[in-house]
C-alpha cells in the first residue's frame, strides 16, 4: 500500500526537554490510523511537526509526497485540540469561512456546508449563531469546517474529549464515512475504545518513543487473556495457579488473573477447582486494546505521562 505519511527518526525537543524521540511510522492512502497516548505523550507536537506548524528537531517526514505540511495544507484537514470557531458566525458561515481558507469558493462551501450538516443533524441549528450551540454540536461543527474542503488527509487531534456518548458515535460515523470517500485519517486519542472500534492501525507513543506500530488485533495479541475470578480466593493462591502470569485485585474484590502467553485458562480453572478453591463466577476474556496499552507501555492511557505528574 502507498504511504501518505511518512516519519523517519523524528526526534523533537524544547529546550533541553526530548518530547518525541527517534519516532518513525507510516499510514497508508485510505487508511484510519489511531495516534495514542497519554496527555504528555507528545501526540500534538507530532501532530504539529507532520502539519508544519513546527519544526522536527531531526528526522524527515513526507506527507502526501510533500517534506513540509505547509507546502500541501489545502490537501489537509485539521482539527485541532483546541476548538473554536467565530462566536457570531452562523455554522454554514464559520465552515465555509475555514473551506475558504483552503481555497474552496464561498458559496459552494456554504452549499457543503448545508448538506453536510443536515448529514450530521444540525439542519435546525444551521441560523443559530456558533455561540448558541452545545459543546458536542459546536465541535461537530469545526469538524465539518476542517473536511470541506474534502482533503486528502484529515488529521484530528483528541476529536472525542467532551463530547457524550451520542455525539461520540455520530464523530466514529463521520470518521468511517471520510476514508470511506478516500480520505487517509490520523486522529489522536488517549481513549482505547474509539481506536480498537475504528482503526486500521495504531501507533501508541509512551513519554515521546513509539512502544507499538501495528493493527489493533496485533497490538491486543501484544496481551494475555485473563481470567476474571469472583469467589473467596486470595491473590496468592491464584497466583500459584498453573499458567498464570500475574493476578490484580481489583476494586470490588474480583481477581484479574493474567494468564502467560499460550495458556487457554481451562488448565488454570481446573487447577483452582481440584485445588478446592472457592471459585464462584469465573469468565475467560480477550485483552482489550486499553490492556496491550498498559502492557506496551506501563502507563495508564487515561493517565498523563510520568513527567507531568512529577511536575
Ligand atoms: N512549546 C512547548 N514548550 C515546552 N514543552 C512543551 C511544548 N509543547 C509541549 N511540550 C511538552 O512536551 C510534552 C509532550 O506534549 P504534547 O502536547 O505533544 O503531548 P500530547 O501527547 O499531545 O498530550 P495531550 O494529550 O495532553 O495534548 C509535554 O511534556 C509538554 O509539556
Amino acid at each position: 500500500m502507498t504511504a501518505a505519511l511518512t516519519l523517519e527518526g523524528v526526534t523533537k525537543r524544547y529546550g533541553d526537554f526530548e518530547a518525541v524521540r527517534d519516532l518513525s511510522f507510516a499510514v497508508s492512502k485510505g487508511s484510519i490510523c489511531g495516534f495514542l497516548g497519554p496527555n504528555g505523550a507528545g501526540k500534538t507536537s507530532t501532530l504539529r511537526m507532520i502539519l508544519g506548524l513546527q519544526p522536527a528537531t531531526s528526522g524527515r517526514i513526507d506527507i502526501l509526497g510533500a517534506s513540509d505540511g505547509r507546502l500541501v495544507r489545502d490537501r489537509i484537514g485539521f482539527l485541532p485540540e483546541e476548538r473554536g470557531l467565530y462566536k457570531k458566525m452562523t455554522p454554514v458561515e464559520a465552515i465555509a469561512f475555514f473551506g475558504a481558507l483552503k481555497g474552496l469558493p464561498i458559496a459552494e462551501g456554504k452549499k457543503r456546508a448545508k448538506v453536510m450538516l443536515e448529514q450530521q443533524g444540525l439542519g435546525a441549528s444551521q441560523k443559530k449563531k456558533m455561540k448558541e450551540l452545545s459543546k458536542g454540536m459546536a465541535q461537530k461543527v469545526q469538524l465539518i469546517a476542517s473536511v470541506v474542503h474534502r482533503p486528502e488527509f484529515v488529521i484530528l487531534d483528541e476529536p472525542f474529549s467532551g463530547l457524550d456518548p451520542m455525539n461520540q458515535q455520530g464523530l466514529e460515523e463521520m470518521i468511517r464515512g471520510l476514508a470511506a470517500d478516500g480520505a487517509t485519517v490520523l486522529f489522536s486519542t488517549h481513549v482505547m475504545q474509539h481506536a480498537e472500534r475504528l482503526c486500521d492501525k495504531v501507533v501508541l507513543l509512551a513519554r515521546g518513543r513509539k512502544a507499538f506500530e501495528g493493527s489493533v488485533d496485533e497490538a491486543r495479541s501484544t496481551s494475555p487473556r485473563f481470567l476474571d475470578l469472583e469467589g473467596d480466593i486470595t491473590a496468592e493462591a491464584a497466583a500459584a495457579l498453573p499458567g498464570v502470569a500475574n493476578v490484580e485485585t481489583l476494586a470490588d474484590g474480583r481477581l484479574k488473573v493474567a494468564l502467560l502467553p499460550g495458556a487457554a485458562g481451562q488448565e488454570t480453572l481446573k487447577a483452582a477447582f481440584l485445588g478446592g478453591l472457592d471459585v464462584r463466577r469465573f469468565a475467560l476474556k480477550e485483552p482489550t486494546l486499553h490492556d496491550a496499552f498498559i502492557g506496551l507501555t506501563g502507563d495508564h492511557p487515561d493517565q498523563p505521562a510520568i513527567r507531568e505528574i512529577a511536575q
